[in-house]
């Protein structure tokens, strides 16, 4: 029992791997609350550290014999250096990760030995160092920001890597979410969703950018469709559109968003000031059938108010940068610093990037997503006239006499605008310093004073800004939009950048809604991985023991109010302020101290009347009322409508009538309709224009469309406060850790069962693993115990151990599923191999038969050939000797006539001879005879 319990305390301190720590070179958690309860002076922590090592016998023995020296250093807070005897190594206790570890480099951190913040700290430190900046923590990406420019890590060979290979196979890399993403959605037909988060500049929008690289690229890989060197889209009957393929344009749509949705803030120079929600759809083959991009609340006040070293929206440095000569003529604009809003900070430079080159791209990117000349031009003028506006300045003599335009350059500032919006000065004039206001007896108009003038003034820049920006959105959704979408589309994958979770000094109603967001993001990634995982034991009847973890749905009923009392929660009581008449920011103070002051999530202090916090999942927040009525109110004010309607210009006339809020794709759009349409009557009319009732609505869709989706994590991290490469700070990244929720992902993904199939996907499968494939492949896939009784079989043949049968499912615990996956791969490599074999014996035992026909026939054609080249050489030489036999002949017949001749001559000669011996004799005889010759 004693020993039991001994074992269970060093679990608590040391995680699952409690037989290292016995050796040299192991690793030691030293806990984190054992540090906080002495003081932070070093020989305090020490102490703490000394009583945590040595509250177990077994490890004060160990320490005892291998520890030689523990000093204290000063390395980021108070590090204790101990120093082994035997491997001379130096491991570290870090007063804020607490504690003691060798340096481990695992890609996942599932396979990490050392389960608890300062070893998934270390991890990530020692890749980060190795500019390794990925990391798996089972299925969940955490993305290390380099904070430095990382080529190698983005080029088409990287991307080619993960083509086809399933999540862990390759090295961590987003493109192994995509790759994943993109497989689950065509082989399981389902849709998929990737969301990215982490705080500002902690590499989101630069992720959500490689994913959609990568889809892009994964689906003209698949497509394989380019035609002439242009690419098109391709239609569901296989036809060509011409003109650039949409993954494309949805790509060459990021400039024109971040030109006019980022600005440079404290902590990203580029960062963005709106949340973004891409979905990807993809045809059966996996190419881009269409796209669409909605957005969540722009940051409105960022066009009228900044403070230094902020900027406001980089559109307009771009705009008074790069302009070219006549656009600078013909939207009368004056360098940045000349301009009142952009002057309110002294920061007009955006570091290593240029304005001029950006505004150059963003003319591009209007050009590529479709807009004419007109609409560029009205868009440019739209920009400037904001411009101007916020030159228009007001004087009054005191606060209740009337207002009018400040002097000379605020009267031209007014001509400026106007004439860029098209629309009559005097107009313009008169719906900035009056207000109409309906009474039993009529409109009447009631002149503003200075401060009402000012607020109105800034109030209609920013609505021009926001539904410049809407209506921007929709042009590019317009271009992009899906084909069939009237369908029913499992081939999704979308792509979720959204703001992470902030807190600052002072935090108002733009920080209330970018923290119910996140908070609404970490229930759903609590749901899915912590309370779904464990559910699912329990369901299944899987021995576990239940990792607690923090519910945020009393914070959520905090912000949003319960559902057994809507009307109390921050925002419901916000909505209320904004709709009753003459309440002020302090009443609502009141209202909420009173209201909400048994939630455990509320606190409000004493001394500071208008200041409330909240503890968020990821911290505590303060929060200030002032302002939050006028946030929170968002309706186009009649005079500035009719400023806008009346526009000779037909784009800004659209503005006017264009639904605040309604650039959000199909489906969110069409969820947004049924819900109002539904609850219409229950509604009231302010509630459906107030920003915070708005902004929950999409919230509400969003989650709505992402609980259909299978969702992917990708968890970016800052590694330190100022951006700089290289650099990595312990506590900062711890912070953002938690509030990611990763720390406890790693620890139920380790210690669970990561993979669960059910037993018929597992059998169809894995079949080719058992020893009899053939009876396991066509078993009833139908029949459960017949396919449970396969799957242990399978399993049984592959040596694997430690799963669990659950009810419907196996469990198996992590890395059992890449053994089975490297066995089927290898099997199917080796079957696969067969099979080529065996067509390539087929088709050369062909190609063998036809070659040696053709041989046969090529033999009897030479020989046929060499036949009659020798009947011809017989028949040559035939005449030959004919010509020899006449020659032989002719000279034997010339030869014979001389021997004839000779021989008569010779009888002539010898008849002479006779005759002249006979004439001898003969006298007479002897003259006749010479007579006769
Ligand atoms: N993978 C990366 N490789 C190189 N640099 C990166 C990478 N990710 C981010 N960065 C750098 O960090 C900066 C901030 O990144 P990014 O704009 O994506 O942050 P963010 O999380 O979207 O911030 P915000 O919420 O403020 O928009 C980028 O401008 C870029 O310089």
């Amino acid at each position: 029992m004693q020993q039991q319990q001994q074992q269970q305390e060093q679990q608590q301190i040391f995680g699952r791997q409690t037989a290292d720590v016995f050796h040299v070179g192991a690793k030691i958690w030293v806990p984190r609350r054992s540090v906080r309860r002495q003081s932070s002076r070093s020989d305090g922590v020490l102490a703490a550290a000394s009583n945590a090592i040595f509250r177990n016998t077994a490890l004060r023995d160990w320490v005892a014999g291998v520890v030689k020296r523990v000093d204290v250093g000063e390395v980021e807070g108070v590090i204790l250096t101990v120093e082994i005897a035997e491997s001379k190594q130096l491991v570290r206790i870090d007063t804020e990760g607490c504690y003691l570890q060798n340096e481990e480099d695992v890609a996942d951190l599932v396979d990490s030995d050392f389960l608890h913040e300062p070893g998934v700290l270390s991890t990530l430190k020692v890749r980060y160092q190795k500019a390794e900046i990925y990391t798996f923590s089972g299925t969940i990406l955490i993305a290390v920001n380099p904070h430095k420019p990382c080529p190698h890590l983005y080029t088409q060979q990287q991307m080619n890597l993960y083509h086809s290979k399933t999540l862990g196979e390759q090295p961590p890399h987003v493109y192994a979410i995509a790759e994943h993403a993109f497989q689950s959605m065509l082989i399981e037909n389902q849709r998929q969703a990737i969301l990215i988060s982490g705080e500002s500049g902690a590499g989101k929008t630069e992720s959500a950018k490689m994913v959609m690289q990568y889809l892009a690229h994964r689906a003209k890989q698949d497509n394989g469709f380019i035609k002439n060197g242009e690419c098109g889209r391709m239609h569901n009957n296989g036809s060509f559109q011409g003109a650039r393929p949409i993954e494309e344009q949805v790509l060459e749509s990021n400039p024109l968003l971040e030109a006019f949705g980022n600005a440079k803030t404290m902590r990203n120079n580029n960062s963005s000031r709106f949340g973004k929600f891409v979905e990807m759809s993809f045809g059966d083959y996996g190419f881009v059938r269409g796209a669409s991009i909605a957005v969540f609340l722009l940051e409105r006040s960022r066009v009228v108010s900044i403070n230094p070293p902020e900027r406001s929206y980089h559109i307009f440095y771009q705009l008074t940068k790069g302009a070219t000569q006549h656009q600078q003529q013909k939207y009368r604009l004056k360098p940045p610093e000349q301009f009142r809003y952009l002057a309110q900070s002294n920061s007009f430079s955006l570091g290593d990037r240029d304005d001029v080159e950006e505004f150059r791209k963003t003319m591009e990117a209007m050009r590529i997503v479709g807009l004419t000349e007109l609409e560029q031009d009205s868009v440019l003028r739209i920009v400037a006239a904001i411009l101007h506006l916020g030159d228009v300045t007001f004087s009054a003599e005191d606060q209740d006499s009337q207002t009018h335009l400040a002097n000379e350059q605020a009267e031209q500032a007014a001509r400026n605008c106007a004439d860029l919006l098209e629309v009559d000065v005097e107009l313009l004039k008169k719906g900035l310093l009056s207000r109409s206001i309906d009474t039993p007896h009529g409109r009447i108009h009631k002149p503003l004073n200075k401060f009402g003038a000012e607020e109105s003034r800034d109030a209609f820049s920013k609505t021009l800004y926001s539904q410049l920006f809407e209506w921007l959105v929709g042009a590019i959704n317009r271009k992009i939009q899906m084909l069939g979408s009237g369908e029913r589309r499992p081939h999704t994958i979308g792509i979720l950048d959204i703001y992470g979770f902030e807190s600052f000094e002072s935090n108002s109603f733009e920080q209330l809604c970018i923290n119910l967001a996140n908070e609404r993001l970490q229930q759903q990634f609590n749901h899915h991985v912590l309370q779904g995982e464990q559910q699912q034991y329990i369901n299944e009847g899987i021995k576990w023991s239940y990792v607690e973890f923090i519910d945020n749905q009393d914070c959520l009923d905090l912000l949003e109010g319960s559902k057994s009392n809507p009307r109390q929660g921050i925002f419901p009581l916000i909505d209320e302020a904004c709709r009753l008449p003459n309440v002020t920011n302090s009443d609502l103070a009141i209202s909420m101290r009173t209201q909400l002051k048994n939630m455990t999530r509320f606190e409000s202090p004493k001394r500071d009347q208008s200041a409330f916090t909240i503890d968020h999942y990821a911290g505590q927040v303060h929060y200030t009322t002032d302002q939050l009525i006028e946030k929170n109110r968002d309706y186009i004010v009649e005079e500035h409508k009719s400023i806008i309607t009346s526009s000779a210009n037909e784009l800004i006339r659209k503005l006017g009538f264009q639904q605040i809020g309604g650039n959000q794709n199909a489906e969110l759009n069409k969820r947004a309709l049924q819900r109002s349409n539904s609850s219409r009557s229950a509604q009231s009319a302010f509630k459906l224009t107030s920003v915070g009732y708005r902004f929950r609505r999409q919230l509400q869709d969003l989650s709505d469309t992402l609980s259909e989706c299978q969702p992917l994590y990708i968890r970016c991290i800052k590694p330190n406060p100022q951006s700089q490469p290289g650099e990595f700070v312990f506590p900062f990244v711890l912070g953002q850790l938690h509030a990611l929720g990763v720390l406890v992902a790693v620890r139920i993904a380790c210690a669970g069962f990561p993979t669960r199939k059910t037993y018929s996907t597992f059998v169809k499968r894995y079949y080719m693993l058992a020893r009899q494939q053939t009876k396991l492949k066509n078993i009833n896939q139908n029949d459960f115990n017949e396919c449970k009784t396969c799957t242990v079989k399978i399993l049984q043949h592959m040596e694997i151990e430690g799963f669990q049968m659950g009810k419907t499912k196996l469990f198996l615990r992590a890395g059992q599923l890449a053994i089975l996956e490297a066995a089927r791969g290898r099997l199917l490599n080796i079957s696969a191999t067969r099979i080529q074999a065996c067509c390539k014996r087929h088709q050369a035992v062909k190609r063998y038969q036809l070659v040696k026909h053709y041989i046969v026939v090529i033999q009897c054609c030479y020989r046929g050939f060499k036949g009659r080249q020798l009947a011809q050489q017989i028949r040559k030489e035939r005449a030959a000797l004919t010509i020899q036999s006449c020659y032989k002949g002719y000279v034997a017949r010339q030869k014979y006539r001389r021997i004839i001749s000779a021989v008569r001559i010779q009888r002539a000669f010898r008849r002479y001879q006779t005759n002249f011996c006979l004439a001898i004799i003969s006298g007479q005889q002897t003259c006749d005879f010479f007579f006769q010759l």
